[in-house]
């Protein structure tokens, strides 16, 4: 039976009649193709990518596996349309903290139409792409079983400055409830969930050494979803957070030059994260982000570490 995830924290999506991603029992992802070439280029890219034998092993877990395509009825009411069939890579959380992160200093590419490079471009300059390299899309924190989720608004979470970027970086991996504006994030859980030899931080890490390498492929506005189960960590069983690209709509042929934007991007990441690994207590942070645009309060005192973020009532 499909239905619309609710874990799903970017992109469309299929909630109001709107044309989106489903999921069924069965642990697979169904995307839409989209009307112009933005779908059948998806395809292309996860056709291309999984028959590729010069990706290695441990590279390719971290894409979400490719079923190939299905005729699916729409979640738009529109009829029977071609999805993408992916494996579901959270499906095996009950809880799953998520996060959107679309990597690259510039989403638009040299061989896009003029009219998507000026909307890119617009969108690079007025959220934390074009300062930071990359931008927070969307994200879900678990809390517990009272509070629920944090979902704060995506228009939000997009442009924020450093200061703030590492406070939500910080909150993804702490026990007390991301919703609280009055407590500091405590980074409780940075060591199971970003470090470790098998931790965020190592798969980000190799993941930039293939793209220090790798000249087939520029992931043009792509994202990594960082994924984990925050019940399990507190649980002490292994918290398996998994690091895994998506959105593959604007993949163009490297045509054996280093896809220096994605890179770049990726680079500045793995810096935030590896910051908070190794000095988690170097700035006082207060975060509290309210839900709508209009409530937006973000103040940011002229001493570099200490940060006040509204994000949430
Ligand atoms: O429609 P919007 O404004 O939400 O923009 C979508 C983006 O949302 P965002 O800019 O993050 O709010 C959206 O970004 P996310 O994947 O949500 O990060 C995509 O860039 C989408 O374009 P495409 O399907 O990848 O070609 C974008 O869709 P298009 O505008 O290109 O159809
Ligand atoms: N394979 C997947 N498994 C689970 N969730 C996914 C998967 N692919 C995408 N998502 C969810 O859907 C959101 C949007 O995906 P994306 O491919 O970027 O769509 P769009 O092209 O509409 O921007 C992501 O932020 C994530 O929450």
């Amino acid at each position: 039976m499909l239905k619309v995830p609710d874990h799903q924290v970017a992109g469309h999506q299929a909630s109001n009649g709107q044309l989106g991603p489903l999921i069924d029992d069965s642990g697979r992802f169904y995307k839409p193709l989209q009307d112009d070439d933005r779908g059948s280029k998806e395809v292309a890219f996860y056709s291309s990518f999984s028959s590729n034998t010069r990706v290695p092993g441990h590279i390719r877990r971290l894409f979400p596996v490719f079923y190939g395509t299905q005729l699916l009825e729409a979640s738009d009411g529109s009829g029977l349309r071609p999805h993408l069939v992916l494996e579901d890579v959270v499906s095996s959380s009950s809880h799953p903290s998520v996060m959107d992160i679309k990597i690259g200093s510039r989403t638009w590419y040299p061989e896009a139409s003029e009219d998507y490079i000026q909307r890119c471009f617009k969108k690079d300059r007025e959220t934390s792409s074009l300062s930071l390299g990359f931008r927070i899309s969307g994200l879900q924190i678990y809390g517990n079983e009272e509070s629920g989720f944090w979902k704060p608004e995506r228009k939000l979470v997009q442009n924020l400055s450093a200061a703030d970027v590492r406070v939500v970086l910080k909150k993804f991996v702490s026990s007390n409830l991301p919703v609280d504006p009055n407590s500091d994030p405590d980074c409780s859980f940075a060591a199971s969930v970003y470090g470790g030899s098998s931790g965020i931080l190592a798969q980000l890490l190799e993941l930039k050494a293939w793209f220090e390498d790798q000249t087939m492929y520029h992931l043009n506005s792509c994202s990594v979803l960082l994924v984990y189960e925050k019940e399990k960590v507190l649980k002490g069983e292994r918290s398996e957070a998994e690091v895994k690209l998506i959105d593959f709509a604007h993949v163009t042929e490297g045509k054996g030059i280093i896809d220096h934007n994605f890179l770049g991007g990726l680079c500045s990441l793995i810096k935030f994260i590896s910051e908070i690994l190794t000095s988690p207590d170097d700035c006082t942070t207060k975060a509290c982000l309210r839900d709508s645009e209009k409530d937006k309060e973000i103040l940011t005192s002229p001493d570099e570490c200490t940060t006040k973020v509204c994000l949430q009532d």
